[in-house]
């Protein structure tokens, strides 16, 4: 039996779950508030506050962490990587200290998974980062030869949910093409294809979402840009955007409350979340020339059955739609790890490729 700890620290959150194989144990989701979290300048001088909040809930349970046999972490913000399970080793973890792609939450959980890890000589892993990059090549090019486009997505939620909704279908994922919608506080959608996601919509190329603005107008983004400093537009871009800029909140069982109040403006600006959804979907459609299997909405707005039935309105002409509501993101770690730890799967070597 494995005894598997997962550790998936998000902007907003740090979720964490113990596991005996595929059984759940224990679970908790950790709130942190914007005021904590406003404490710290980078992401790693967070390192502390996240590692001591795993021990206490490993603490409040009583667990022994000599029973343990591996930890594995969200993967964070490497340069690209490929899908699949990763040895956390010293290499990644000083990419994700000192030179990450971009700041971000998720880059803590390697660090955290390999310092107890190695503490008590077990394997630490990463599973689908958030760097997974299976982008075709033609999908690299964004118009302007100075920018080359990123995968940066929801890779963890979406290839779990493409893989299910394949199983649904009763078509192996390898042999299917499947659009996976993954709506939370950001937003990414990706189109798979024979089991690679070789193009996504995402952040600030796809649809805006509770707190980001998504793909806006960039000659109007370039003049604001003399307005505000730095720190100021990226925030306008991710965390106080979409909305939490129309509509001052990033809950979008609040927005639901004031469309039932009457709000009129909250009911079109929440449509018009689903309606940029949709167009996502549809791009995202004519990569695989229109031959869509299915399409699956997943997160946690996949549980509002008003986004749910206006994006299927709009796209299910294009294939059926299926709602998977939430996410798995620990569960999905953890049976990765398990894959590993059986053989049925290889954990890379990580190693930073130079890049000139
Ligand atoms: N029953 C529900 N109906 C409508 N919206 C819901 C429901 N439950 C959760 N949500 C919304 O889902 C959003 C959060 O989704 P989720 O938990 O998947 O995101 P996250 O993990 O915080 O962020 P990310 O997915 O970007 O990592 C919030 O806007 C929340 O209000
Ligand atoms: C950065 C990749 C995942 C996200 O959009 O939050």
């Amino acid at each position: 039996m494995y005894n598997i700890l997962a550790i998936n620290p998000g902007s907003t959150s740090t979720k964490i779950a113990l596991y005996e194989d595929e059984k759940l144990i224990q679970e908790k989701n950790i709130t942190h508030s914007n005021e904590e979290i406003e404490k710290y300048e980078k992401i790693t001088d967070q390192y502390e506050m996240r590692y001591s909040e795993i021990m206490n809930f490993l603490n409040e349970i009583n667990y022994d962490v000599k029973n343990l046999s591996a930890v594995v972490g969200r993967g964070g913000l490497l340069p690209p990587v490929k899908s699949g399970a990763y040895k956390v080793n010293d290499v990644m973890v000083d990419v994700l200290k000192n030179r990450p792609v971009l700041e971000h939450a998720s880059n803590l959980a390697a660090i955290i998974a390999y310092e107890m890890a190695e503490e008590l000589g077990i394997p630490s892993y990463i599973y689908d980062s958030v760097a997974v990059d299976e982008l075709d090549d033609i999908a690299r090019y964004s118009g302007m030869v100075d920018i080359k486009r990123k995968s940066l997505s929801h890779a963890l939620n979406m290839r779990a949910t493409a893989i299910s909704t394949a199983e649904e279908i009763g078509k192996p994922y390898t042999e299917s093409n499947i659009i996976v919608a993954h709506l939370g506080g950001g937003m990414s959608v990706s189109i798979h294809k024979n089991g690679k996601m070789v193009d996504i919509v995402s952040d600030d190329e796809g649809p805006f979402s509770p707190e980001r603005a998504g793909r806006v107008p960039c000659k109007d983004l370039i003049s604001m840009c003399y307005k505000y400093d730095q720190k100021t537009m990226k925030a306008k871009l991710r965390g106080k955007g979409g909305l939490i800029s129309y509509l001052g909140t990033n809950d979008a069982r609040e927005v639901e409350k004031m469309i039932g109040e009457g709000n009129k403006e909250a009911a079109i600006i929440y449509e018009a979340m689903a309606y940029q959804i949709a167009k996502g979907i549809g791009e995202l459609a004519t990569v695989v020339k229109g031959k869509v299997d299915a399409i699956a909405i997943t997160g946690g707005i996949a549980y509002s059955k008003m986004i749910t039935d206006w994006i299927t309105e709009r796209v299910e002409f294009i294939a059926p739609v299926h709602i998977h509501p939430g996410e798995n993101e620990l569960e999905s770690l953890v049976l990765g790890t398990i894959r590993v730890l059986d053989g049925k799967e290889e954990a890379r070597e990580y190693k930073e490729e130079v890049r000139v």
